[in-house]
């Protein structure tokens, strides 16, 4: 098997480009009601599992031997066949969309055969491997910020290619991420990729203008930290200890999914920085996967809060990382000091509290 991952990019690529076709459709058509309460009570819609859908149908049309972890599962749309219904119909319009540029036969990409309610549910249900340290998988976040998705910010479809734990292989749909940074008022979606050991690229939603990304060194007093709009995901306060401790004085960037790692990458923020809010929360493998591939393919360092790197061979879960800190090396090795500066001043505090 080649190690440049050609058509691995090819058909990642292209599975990512029709999931955001579908995503932004679903989004000007959604309707309150297609939105389900999952057991953790995060929102999932139609655009979740019929992005899913979409994804492992191309995967495995490609790849059929390949496992794939996958955020969601079929179990509660078997259970509503009016949420099923409309499933159907949207990853069939965007498995059967007419790409045009970038998707070539020859990779064994392009409109696909019309897909019946059953092989959709299925396809689904092919994200349940749970992943581990050995061979070749495939992990799915069909959407990542789905808060973001519903309040009409940003979302990122990504998917990425894991070899015994390493990711090798990311690619990261933005539909709504401004193309040009400088013009947020300009032309939006974009689809950054990373191969190990070959860079990084943002390219439009439609494929064109395919541009090399790196980490540029921005002066200490530009820097900001990019964090989560959900104060349930990542420790606002802590950021802002840390965010103190080092001088920044711009207020952080807020955005929902892995856009905040597209915007890292590109310079677009200095410094992504992720601590738990509650004890025992485990970040998932596919909330970070292509990211971590595409932050590093871009001159950056990926983390957790011990310095120690992200371990993707462990399950579903990162296992035991403790928060995740990414920026280019010279500011991650600052941060990464503020960071247990602040956790060691944070566990004093506790310790005199209960004294
Ligand atoms: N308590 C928690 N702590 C950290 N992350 C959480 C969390 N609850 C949910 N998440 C994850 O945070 C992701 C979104 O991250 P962000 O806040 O950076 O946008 C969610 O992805 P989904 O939206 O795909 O479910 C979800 O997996
Ligand atoms: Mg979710
Ligand atoms: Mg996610
Ligand atoms: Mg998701």
């Amino acid at each position: 098997m080649s190690t440049s991952f050609l058509t691995e990019k090819q058909v990642a690529i292209s599975a990512v480009r029709r999931a955001c076709l579908l995503t932004s459709s679903v989004f000007n058509k959604l309707v309150k009601n297609e939105t389900l309460t999952k057991e953790d009570k995060s929102p999932v819609t139609v655009g979740d599992y019929a992005a899913q859908a979409v994804v492992n149908i191309i995967l495995k049309r490609a790849f059929p031997d390949d496992p794939i972890v996958g955020e969601e599962d079929a179990d509660d749309l078997k259970k509503d066949p009016a949420l099923t219904k409309r499933v159907v119909e949207l990853a069939n319009e965007a498995l059967q969309a007419d790409l045009g540029l970038g998707e070539m036969a020859e990779w064994g990409i392009g409109p696909g055969p019309e897909k019946s309610a059953e092989e959709l549910l299925g396809a689904i249900d092919q994200g349940n491997h749970v992943g581990g340290p050995l061979g070749r998988m495939w992990t799915l976040d069909p959407i990542d910020g789905t808060k973001g998705f519903l309040r009409g910010g940003q979302y990122a479809v990504c998917l990425a290619l894991i070899i015994d734990g390493h990711v090798e292989l990311g690619v990261i749909g933005c539909p709504n991420l401004p193309y040009d940074p400088s013009d947020p008022e300009g032309p939006r979606g974009c689809i950054f990729v990373a191969v190990r050991g070959q860079g990084a690229q943002q390219m439009t939603l439609s494929g064109a203008n395919p541009a090399p990304v790196t980490i540029p060194e921005i002066a200490p007093g530009a820097l900001n930290f990019l964090e989560s709009v959900e104060a349930a995901h990542s420790d606002h306060s802590f950021n802002n200890r840390v965010s103190t401790s080092l001088n920044i004085s711009r207020a952080p960037t807020r955005m929902d999914s892995q856009a905040k790692y597209c915007c890292l990458a590109r310079g677009d923020g200095g410094v992504y920085l992720r601590m738990p809010t509650k004890a025992g929360y485990k970040e998932k493998i596919w909330d970070h996967a292509s990211g971590n591939v595409l932050v590093e393919e871009a001159g950056g360092i990926v983390t957790d809060s011990r310095g120690l790197a992200l371990n993707f061979g462990l399950g579903k879960t990162l296992g035991d990382n403790y928060g995740v800190i990414a920026a280019r090396s010279d500011v991650h090795k600052k941060v990464l000091e503020a960071v247990q500066q602040a956790r060691a001043a944070e566990e004093e505090e506790i310790a005199k509290a209960k004294a």
